[in-house]
């Protein structure tokens, strides 16, 4: 997951390839509570880990239940099984409407004393027509905050009241389906010995996502009817009951945008073995999701959806997209990703009856709209529509910062505008608010995008030795989001390599150290080098090994052999280089170069204070003499020497922080970007 403040998309223009999805989170969270209410273990099967599922299964731990998390996607929940819950209890439920509401319900029957939280949008996400119902039904629920929003606080610490089954419990359907869905695994507990009859108040909004809740219900042991999606009847001798093993879908509204993405992008051109489109593995057309229908809205825009059981295939076809005209009403969430592909669209693209965008994460309408003018589309929006005109032409594209409201939809659909025909790139703020659903979505959609290396920005920095190039590209590169290449580390390890076969390091055994070193089986693992199997990490950090790297440097041929894997480091969303030859030979077509260099009693003080809290004993007259021996032998080899680029920036950083070097380092980089100024909103 990218953690950065932003993460700048390159422009894209093609992807194709599997993609895996995670497990929807309208099921992960339904599936949780019913485990939670059940007899017996419940073994869940390719759990969602996300921030949803993440206060989902606190809160269940909180309350009593026994949650075992030791397999990885699969979980393990000992229920209640009619036992009262642990109270009393706080339980902060992030921004998860797919936790506060059913837990409201829930624990107003099972009985306790509980204060229900979460961040600042959710205290503004209403609750009080659930609220209402509750307390029609005789529970005594209180507001901590504003009245008909969380916080709130459950409070039968005497136990459930007696409460007022005998009328159909009312309950208004057309703010969000939650509510009904709340009361739905709610109610059979408290229908033992007579049937519980729930009327929905106005259109009942979101119909498939109460099919999926009836549908889960089922497996746990709970039957429903209903009439019409107004009136539905909870049998009475109703008894949770574990299915034993459940498994969770893959996340239909998560695959929309990979759906989207099918129907926009084509494979690259001229790859050898090149796929086409775009294979969705873990949802197919027979979801029980309601945002499957999304592949219904898509195929009308153009694109071509094949499916099986656990799968989807999806191709472009018709090219530029077909506007359409749309009531969403049964796709609010993936209905998001259409407002995107209007962009692409060959006219104006209207979205209707969404009025429950209003009420998500932040106000979707409003969010969408803002965002997709930056880009440059033009937006009417109405209290439940929207309408979108993409950009007339290439040239009205705009490159834009997107703000993400702590959206994750919002921050999904917009990566792909990074496919714009203007070739521009697109900043997604906040990336890290994807873990509400699809944590690693960044990553899923960089798998599958195809890119020309030149395309993938690359930011050198180059510089003599201990001049903290090492230090500043790994913070740069960190705060971008982008991968850090250490060059040096590529021959101190050959170095080692050669000394570990028997090697001298001379020009006689120049093609056979060559050779060693285009085979070489290094992988880097967080901040551990391996060679084969051996963690060489400190091994190549000593000076002693710094010399022989600088030995192994000079010898043309093996500075040829590590051209491919330093290349093989560029892939996207971007990459910072440290090294002596980055600018000048290894990236030439680097869009920012820095040579970072310090005076050379600086360099000496900052590599023996190094040392030092290393536990290695160093002088520093000694230091710096072998660095200027290494800066001296660098400079002067017949390939590839240490010299600034011709178009490199120079940092002196003697006199600077590192901090304060990182800092200038990204200014730089800043104002090489489109959307510098246009970064506010
Ligand atoms: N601006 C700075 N001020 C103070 N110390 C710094 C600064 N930059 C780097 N250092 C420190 O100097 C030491 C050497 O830095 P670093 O290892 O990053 O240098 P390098 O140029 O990558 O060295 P090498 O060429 O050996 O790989 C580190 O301990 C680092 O924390
Ligand atoms: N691009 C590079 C990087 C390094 N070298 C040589 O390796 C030595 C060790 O590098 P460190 O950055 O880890 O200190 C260095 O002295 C250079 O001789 C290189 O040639 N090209």
């Amino acid at each position: 997951m990218y953690s950065t403040a932003f993460l700048d998309l390159p422009a894209l223009q093609a992807a194709a390839g599997e993609v895996p999805l995670p497990g929807s989170k309208s099921i992960s969270n339904r599936v949780l509570l019913l485990a939670a209410l059940s007899s017996g273990t419940t073994t869940v099967h390719d759990l969602l880990a996300s921030d949803d599922t993440r206060v989902m299964l606190d809160a269940l731990r909180q309350i009593g239940c026994v949650v075992d998390e030791s397999g990885g996607s699969t979980v393990h929940i000992t229920g209640l099984g009619g036992s009262t819950p642990l109270s009393p209890a706080k339980l902060f439920l992030g921004n998860a409407g797919t936790a506060m509401r059913p837990l409201t319900a829930a624990l107003a029957l099972l009985g306790g004393e509980f204060e229900l939280s979460g961040v600042p949008r959710m205290h503004e996400r209403p609750i009080g027509d659930l609220v209402d119902a509750l307390r029609q039904l005789g529970c005594q629920i209180d507001y901590l905050g504003n009245d008909g929003y969380p916080p709130l606080r459950i409070a039968h610490a005497q136990g459930v009241p007696a409460l007022a089954l005998a009328a159909p419990i009312r309950v208004r359907g057309d703010v969000s389906s939650q509510f009904l869905t709340a009361l739905l695994m709610a109610l059979p507990l408290a229908a033992v010995t007579q049937p519980i009859v729930i009327e929905v108040v106005g259109e009942l909004i979101s119909k498939p996502y109460i099919a999926i809740t009836l549908q889960l219900l089922a497996r746990f042991g709970i039957v429903v009817e209903h009439q019409n999606w107004q009136r539905f009847t909870i049998a009475a001798g109703s008894r949770y009951q574990s299915p034993g093993d459940i498994h969770v879908e893959a996340d239909a509204s998560s695959a929309s945008y990979f759906i989207a993405l099918g129907a926009i992008v084509t494979g690259a051109t001229g790859q050898k073995d090149a796929k086409s489109g775009i294979k969705i593995q873990g949802v197919g057309l027979d979801s029980i999701q309601g945002d499957i229908r999304f592949v219904e809205a898509a195929r009308a825009m153009g694109a071509v959806v094949t499916g099986g059981p656990n799968w989807l295939q999806i191709d472009r076809g018709a090219w530029p997209l077909q506007a359409i005209d749309l009531d969403c009403n049964h796709i609010p969430d993936a209905a998001m990703t259409l407002a995107v592909m209007a962009l692409y669209a060959n006219g104006t693209t209207t979205l209707r009856n969404i009025a429950s965008w209003r009420v998500k994460e932040t106000d979707r309408i409003a969010a969408m709209a803002t965002e997709l003018r930056k880009l440059g589309a033009t937006v009417e929006e109405g209290a439940d529509f929207i309408r979108v005109t993409p950009p007339e032409r290439v040239e009205d594209w705009k490159p834009a910062s997107i703000h993400t409201y702590d959206d994750h939809r919002v921050a999904m659909c917009f990566s792909l505008a990074a496919f714009n025909p203007a070739a521009l790139p697109v900043r997604i703020e906040d990336p890290k608010c994807v873990a509400k659903t699809f944590p690693d979505y960044f990553e899923a959609l960089f798998s599958v995008a195809q890119v020309a290396a030149p395309q993938i920005p690359v930011i050198c920095i180059d510089g003599p030795t201990a001049s903290g190039k090492g230090t500043v590209a790994a913070a740069v590169a960190q705060r971008l989001g982008y991968g850090f290449l250490d060059s040096g580390a590529m021959y101190r390890i050959t170095a080692l390599a050669a000394l570990q076969a028997g090697l001298a390091i001379d020009a006689d055994h120049e093609a056979r150290i060559a050779t060693l070193a285009q085979t070489l089986p290094v992988r880097f693992e967080g901040s551990k080098v391996l060679l084969g199997s051996d963690d060489v990490t400190d091994a190549i950090r000593t000076e002693e090994a710094g010399m022989n790297a600088s030995r192994v440097s000079a010898l043309p041929a093996v500075r040829t052999a590590l051209v491919q894997l330093q290349h093989s480091f560029r892939r996207l969303p971007g990459l910072v280089a440290d090294g002596r030859d980055m600018g000048t030979v290894i990236f030439p077509d680097a869009p920012l170069k820095v040579f970072l260099t310090a005076s050379a009693a600086c360099r000496a003080e900052r590599r023996y204070k190094q040392l030092i809290s290393k536990g290695f004993s160093a002088s520093i007259e000694d230091l710096r003499a072998d660095l200027e021996a290494r800066d001296a032998r660098d400079s002067s080899r017949s390939v590839a020497p240490l010299k600034p680029a011709q178009d490199a920036l120079v940092l002196d950083n003697s006199d600077l922080t590192i901090e304060q070097a990182v800092e200038k380092v990204l200014t730089w980089w800043q104002e090489r970007q489109p959307f510098a100024a246009s970064a506010q909103r």
